[in-house]
């Protein structure tokens, strides 16, 4: 037996269309199924968590939509310990493309019905636990901006979801100030100046491809830390088509670090986010969960991204 988890808002309105789609295909296979449309992230989490206590075993938890809505039922999957299947149906689809799930529906339905099932570690911020990403500073600020504008129902709607992140780097670009941070990886602090960004990734990429952590690899037990500092606003617009490729690493002002756990504490007040939802303000302080997590994959990934 399946749960599907909806969010039909997911890639303005992909996540809808989407189910639809799958849900016709799962009657014309018989494959048994519950199908769980949420409205809300917190409504979610406690609807996910009550929906996989009602059975002993479930095949997997399949979450139709992108990594927000992966994001909201991350703790029931744990309290659970049934799989996570993905349907990827939002903007950005880190989640899926870093372990190699295929974008078009058909496939990554096969992945779920006829996939192997890989172990994936996962980061705990507080309470909170996320797959892709914790970022704080400009980058939390650009997700800030993109949730938070008008454009990205239009380019989701224009099936152009990169574009929205694109347009909220130049917005956040042109306002953001950076300031001192420091960052405490496994106990040894370092003090940085002038931070624009601090990501703590356990997937290689996130914001829709931006391959922020290039060596990050969700089944090795660490996270990998992206601090960008000392750099002008210039260089910083510089770097971005870098992060497509993850070039970005090579860079003076760039450095990346490794470990279990990361601390990061910005001298301003800065948002953070986890798989590109609202983690509050303040300093953040991460911990990576070894293998908390499977997920299921195409047989021909094998475990680890593509
Ligand atoms: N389970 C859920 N049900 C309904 N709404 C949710 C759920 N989880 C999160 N949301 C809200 O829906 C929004 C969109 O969902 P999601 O993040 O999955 O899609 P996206 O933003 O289009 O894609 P991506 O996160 O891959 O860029 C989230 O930002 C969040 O506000």
């Amino acid at each position: 037996m399946y749960l599907f988890v909806i969010n039909p808002r997911s890639g303005g309105g992909a996540g809808r269309r989407a189910w639809l789609r799958a849900e016709k295909r799962l009657k014309d296979l018989a494959v048994k199924y519950e199908a769980l449309h949420t409205e809300s992230a917190s409504g979610a989490g406690r609807d996910v968590m009550q929906a996989l206590a009602r059975r002993e075993k479930w095949s997997a938890c399949v979450v139709v939509g992108g990594d927000g809505t992966i994001h909201s039922v991350l703790s029931a999957l744990l309290a659970s310990g049934a799989p996570l299947g993905i349907l990827p149906a939002g903007s950005g689809n880190d989640t899926a493309r870093s372990f190699g799930i295929p974008l078009e529906l058909e496939a990554a339905l096969d992945a779920v019905l006829d996939g192997a099932s890989v172990p994936a570690d996962l980061l705990l911020a507080g309470d909170s636990y996320t797959l892709t990403a914790v970022a704080s500073g400009f980058d939390a600020q650009v997700a800030e901006n993109v949730n938070g504008g008008r454009y990205k129902r239009v380019c989701n709607a224009l099936h152009a979801g990169r574009l929205a992140y694109l347009i909220g780097i130049l917005q956040t670009l042109i306002t953001f100030k950076p300031c001192r941070a420091s960052v405490v990886l496994d106990r040894q602090e370092q003090r940085f100046e002038d931070v624009w960004l601090a990501a703590v990734c356990n997937l290689p990429s996130y914001g829709g491809g931006l391959l922020i952590a290039p060596q990050a690899r969700p089944d090795d037990g660490l996270l990998d830390v992206c601090v960008v500092h000392g750099c002008s606003r210039m260089q910083l617009l510089r770097l971005f088509p870098t992060v497509l490729k993850g070039s970005h690493v090579s860079l003076p002002f760039v450095t990346m670090l490794r470990g279990t756990s990361a601390a990061i504490r910005f001298e301003r007040d800065r948002p953070a986010i986890g798989d590109g939802e609202s983690l509050g303000r303040g300093p953040l302080a991460v911990r990576c969960e070894p293998g908390a997590l499977r997920v299921l994959v195409p047989r021909a990934a094998g475990p680890g991204p593509a």
